[in-house]
């Protein structure tokens, strides 16, 4: 059977439903998404949500010891896992599913592959079938994670089952220290395991500013974790590796080897990066390879977005550029004019550690290299009334980098209590292209975090303050 819609989605993820919707709102062309697991994709279940809804009571109960006029209060692990469980609604996707019928979008459950031009082969519960697209095929298959060779025989855990916990290791070695790595044993730490990560870099988090890795290992120490930097595994053995399921501990003690010594643990937490899922989707019976997809050779009905497409793995990202790309598939498939595109919107990233990091466009060290003159400003979160007022003791920096001639700012870091909410100001004025000087004119309110701004532009050269 060979079913025919305009626009054919393999992966149903928060991007691939992104693709579909902008690939036909607003016209009378129609998508089918195109789902292997859960509509609604690696964020809604095993990501970005449970991630988060584990994250936050967290922080809200260590704000209670460090805040005058409140009793102090503990995490409850039982209530916090029911709210992970009710944010990734029992991992149940009829909401999505209803969502993507109520939007217009259809919906074929099974693992999709290419078989040829704009053909889709579904393998699913249901047999198999055969789309057929007359104008586009989109792939937003996500990615998986990457696993170290030692790790691959001892089943450790992968992000998957640290977000869907269920049995507490009593110690977990995380290997790794990046975002998973830091987020996992900020909540892993604070349910009951006692945590050690291992780091083969010299600092976490090493895509962002060198303080953002500084202030953070800080963090995690004082919480407890025991944070080693510049360790390398050499290897990992589990007498015993057992299939016990998901967030379950996957049999007894692991050891882990590193050039620093032997670690042993209930549990090793693999956290060391994805890869875009691009090795079973056909792309050889259309003679494309996944260097194809990731360096854009792509024939003009294919597209790639998100995670499968090597762009910055991130929700909000992925979801932007299938906006794009599917407001350009509905373009050219009802001949309306081509939607504009701009190439250098800065992209914007929020670590729900405690305290958070949040980051937008350029470091220091990548404007250098870009060849840009730069003014570097920062200044201490504590420093504005706003942020001391949401606890005692806070800690973090604030740092913006400004390009010297155009005054224009490049890029923004901040780590301190909820500035997750503080970056977009940055991310506006990047894509806006502010210049510093006009910026001074946008006037943050008393007493709020966001004064922080006035305290970096104060400690720019006078002469950027000042019109050109
Ligand atoms: C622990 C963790 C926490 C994260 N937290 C955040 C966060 O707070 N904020 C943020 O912005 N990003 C976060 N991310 C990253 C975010 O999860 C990804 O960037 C996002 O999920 C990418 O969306 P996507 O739709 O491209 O892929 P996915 O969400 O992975 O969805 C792809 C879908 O395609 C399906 N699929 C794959 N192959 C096929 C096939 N051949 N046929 C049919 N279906 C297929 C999969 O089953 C999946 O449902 C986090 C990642 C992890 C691992
Ligand atoms: N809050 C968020 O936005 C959020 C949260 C979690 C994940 N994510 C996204 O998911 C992506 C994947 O996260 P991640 O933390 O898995 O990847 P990552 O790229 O952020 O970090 C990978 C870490 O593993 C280390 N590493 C790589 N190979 C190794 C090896 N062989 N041995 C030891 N260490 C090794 C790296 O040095 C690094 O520290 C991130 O890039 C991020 O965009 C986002």
């Amino acid at each position: 059977m060979t079913d025919e819609y305009d626009v054919v989605v393999i992966g149903g993820g928060p991007v691939g439903e992104n693709a579909a919707q902008y690939a036909t709102e607003g016209t009378d062309l129609g998508a089918v998404l195109v789902e292997g697991e859960l509509f609604g994709g690696e964020c809604s279940y095993w990501a970005c949500m449970p991630s988060k809804a584990l994250l936050r009571p967290i922080s809200v109960a260590g704000t209670t010891h460090d805040l005058p006029g409140v009793h102090p209060t503990e995490v409850d692990r039982d209530a916090l896992l029911a709210r992970r469980d009710a944010w990734v609604s029992s991992y149940d996707d009829a909401g999505q599913v209803r969502w993507a019928h109520d939007t217009g979008i259809a919906t074929v459950r099974g693992h999709g592959r290419l078989v040829g031009d704009r053909l889709v082969e579904v393998t699913g519960p249901e047999g198999t079938r055969r789309l057929r697209s007359r104008h586009a095929v989109v792939i937003a298959t996500g990615s998986a994670p990457a696993v170290p060779a030692p790790f691959v025989d001892v089943r450790p855990w992968g992000s998957r089952d640290a977000t869907g916990v269920v049995e507490v290791p009593d110690r977990l070695v995380v290997i790794g220290g990046g975002v998973v790595a830091c987020e996992a044993a900020t909540w892993m730490s604070a349910i009951g395991s006692q945590v050690t990560m291992l780091v083969r870099g010299e600092r976490l988090l090493s895509g962002l500013e060198p303080f953002v890795g500084r202030e953070i290992a800080d963090s995690l120490r004082a919480k407890g974790v025991d944070v080693r930097l510049s360790t390398s595994s050499t290897g990992c053995t589990r007498p015993d590796p057992q299939d016990t399921g998901v967030g379950r501990v996957h049999g007894g003690p692991v050891t882990v080897e590193t050039d620093d010594g032997a670690v042993e643990a209930d549990e090793v937490l693999v956290a060391t990066g994805r890869r875009p899922r691009l090795d079973d989707v056909g792309l050889e019976t259309v003679d494309l390879t996944a260097d194809d997809v990731l360096e854009g050779r792509l024939p003009g009905w294919l597209h790639a977005v998100g995670d499968a497409s090597g762009d910055a793995p991130l929700t909000h990202w992925g979801k932007y550029r299938a906006r794009v790309v599917g407001a350009q598939i509905a373009a050219s498939a009802t001949g309306a004019p081509a939607p504009a595109v701009v190439e250098d919107a800065p992209v914007p990233q929020v670590v729900f550690t405690d305290p958070q990091v949040a980051s937008v466009g350029m470091t220091e060290e990548e404007a250098r290299d870009a060849g840009h003159d730069l003014v570097v400003s920062s200044a201490p979160v504590s420093g504005v009334a706003g942020a001391a007022l949401l606890r005692d003791h806070v800690s973090g920096t604030a740092q913006i980098v400004v390009d010297r001639r155009t005054r224009l700012l490049l890029g923004a870091t901040f780590v301190g209590p909820d500035v997750g909410e503080l970056v977009h100001a940055a991310t506006v004025a990047i894509t806006g292209r502010v210049p510093v000087h006009v910026l001074r004119h946008a006037v943050p309110s008393y007493p709020t975090s966001a004064e922080v701004w006035l305290r970096l532009l104060e400690e720019l050269p006078v002469e950027l303050r000042r019109p050109a």
